[in-house]
């Protein structure tokens, strides 16, 4: 099959409508440097940040006509936050919009500024057996939080340690398909429910007990009380971490969710676009809120590289998560790559840590899963012995 050209995938883009019916995505200087490498499309779409989620149709159609070219097997496009017009950049440097727990985020310092009629959260009760239970989340759908959350809790498991996942994104379950799990969990004695496994880490999901589209008209009370119950009443045994993919956004919902269980902290996936880290923002204060310290942050689909040639390419504004952490003061975790094959095995239900263990981005998940591990030990040494050792000499 002869190669596909740059051109001939902008020609394509030609069909793809401006923002405003105006025009075209490639005339209006909206579409980035395209790569193509294997088959597979790479380019980003720039709009002002605060027409994201509206034109997120238009990222679609262009993925969709460029697929269409013969020759093209995949191709994968990212809107990014413009810089030019009046309003982007003001939008994109605003302090959070609207910040209500103030800039700061690092919620084990601070414990005044609750939740509106939010209780303190100390009394959470653990679950017996489990160490530390993490939250991952991210402020909007679709940046990868499913993806990072899986992967991290694989590469928590690879450096040595007992994992379990609860899947918390009750609306759009995952787990089952990332993990390749079907079935129903098998019920033990008394209400308790023995969780699904598979690659080793133990396994809870919405996904395992209702049809996703009995899942998506759930209303909060039942919500809160399916989430409980796969939380508290689930056979998890003796496990390390407990790792949580919580729903997207940063809602009631979420708020809730946060409060609910008992979480040792969080740790928020980001783009780097500045769009997505105006919402990275709000997830890291919804956290502040009900007091969960913040791990860090991970900056997914930080940078491209080209599997032909392995060179690297900053086309999605690579370096904005670990701008913000700095910013803000809270760690930073790592940076992933957009590839192919995280897609790809995310899709098949082979997470990139179990099915390339050796390869590069496996490697980028274990270095973030130990600086989860060490935050979390960083913070369990602060909070639960502040008072110094005695030593005798
Ligand atoms: N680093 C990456 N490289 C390539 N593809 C990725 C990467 N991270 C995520 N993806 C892909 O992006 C899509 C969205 O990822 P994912 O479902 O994890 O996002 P999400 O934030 O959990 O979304 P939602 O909250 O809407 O469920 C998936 O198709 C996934 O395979």
């Amino acid at each position: 099959m002869t190669d596909v050209s740059k051109e001939q995938v902008l020609e394509r883009l030609r069909t793809v409508r401006g923002p405003d019916m105006d025009g075209n995505i490639v005339d209006l200087g909206l579409v980035s440097d395209v790569f193509i490498s294997d088959g597979k499309a790479y380019f980003s779409i720039t709009v002002p940040a605060e027409r994201a989620r509206e034109l997120d149709p238009m990222r679609a159609a262009a993925e969709r006509v460029v697929k269409e070219i013969p020759g093209i097997t995949a191709a994968m496009v990212a809107l990014t936050a413009d810089k030019r017009s009046a309003s982007g950049p003001a939008a994109a440097r605003a302090p959070a919009p609207p910040p209500p727990g103030r800039s700061a985020p690092q919620g084990h310092a601070g414990h005044a500024h609750g939740a509106p009629g939010g209780a303190p959260q100390r009394a959470k009760a653990g679950i017996p057996g489990v160490g530390a239970i993490i939250a991952v989340a991210s402020g909007k759908g679709g940046v990868g939080k499913s993806t990072t959350a899986v992967n991290l809790a694989l590469a928590l498991k690879a450096n040595g340690l007992r994992v379990g996942v609860l899947d918390a994104d009750i609306y759009g379950p995952s787990m089952p398909r990332l993990l390749k799990i079907s079935g129903r969990p098998q019920q033990l004695e008394g209400r308790t429910i023995k969780p699904m496994e598979n690659y080793g880490i133990k396994v809870m999901s919405m996904g395992f007990l209702v049809d996703e589209e009995v899942a998506m008209i759930w209303r909060g009370p039942m919500i809160q009380s399916a989430l409980l119950q796969m939380l508290r009443e689930v056979a998890w045994g003796d496990l390390d971490v407990l790792v949580v993919d919580m729903p997207p956004g940063t809602g009631d919902a979420q708020l809730t969710m946060a409060q609910q269980v008992p979480l040792a902290g969080a740790v928020i996936v980001s783009t780097p676009q500045d769009l997505a880290l105006i919402d990275a923002r709000k997830g890291l204060n919804m956290f502040s809120k009900v007091e969960v310290p913040v791990l860090g942050i991970v900056e997914n689909m930080s940078y491209f590289i080209a599997p032909d040639t392995g060179n690297r390419y900053d086309i999605f504004g690579h370096g904005g998560a670990r701008k913000e952490a700095e910013r803000i003061g809270v760690p930073f975790l790592g940076e992933v790559p957009l590839t192919m094959d995280i897609r790809e095995t995310s899709d098949a239900g082979t997470p990139v840590v179990v099915s390339n263990p050796d390869g590069a981005a496996a490697k980028v998940y274990r270095e973030i899963a130990t600086r989860v591990w060490q935050e979390l030990e960083t913070l369990k040494g602060k909070g639960e012995r502040g008072a110094p050792a005695i030593v005798f000499e």
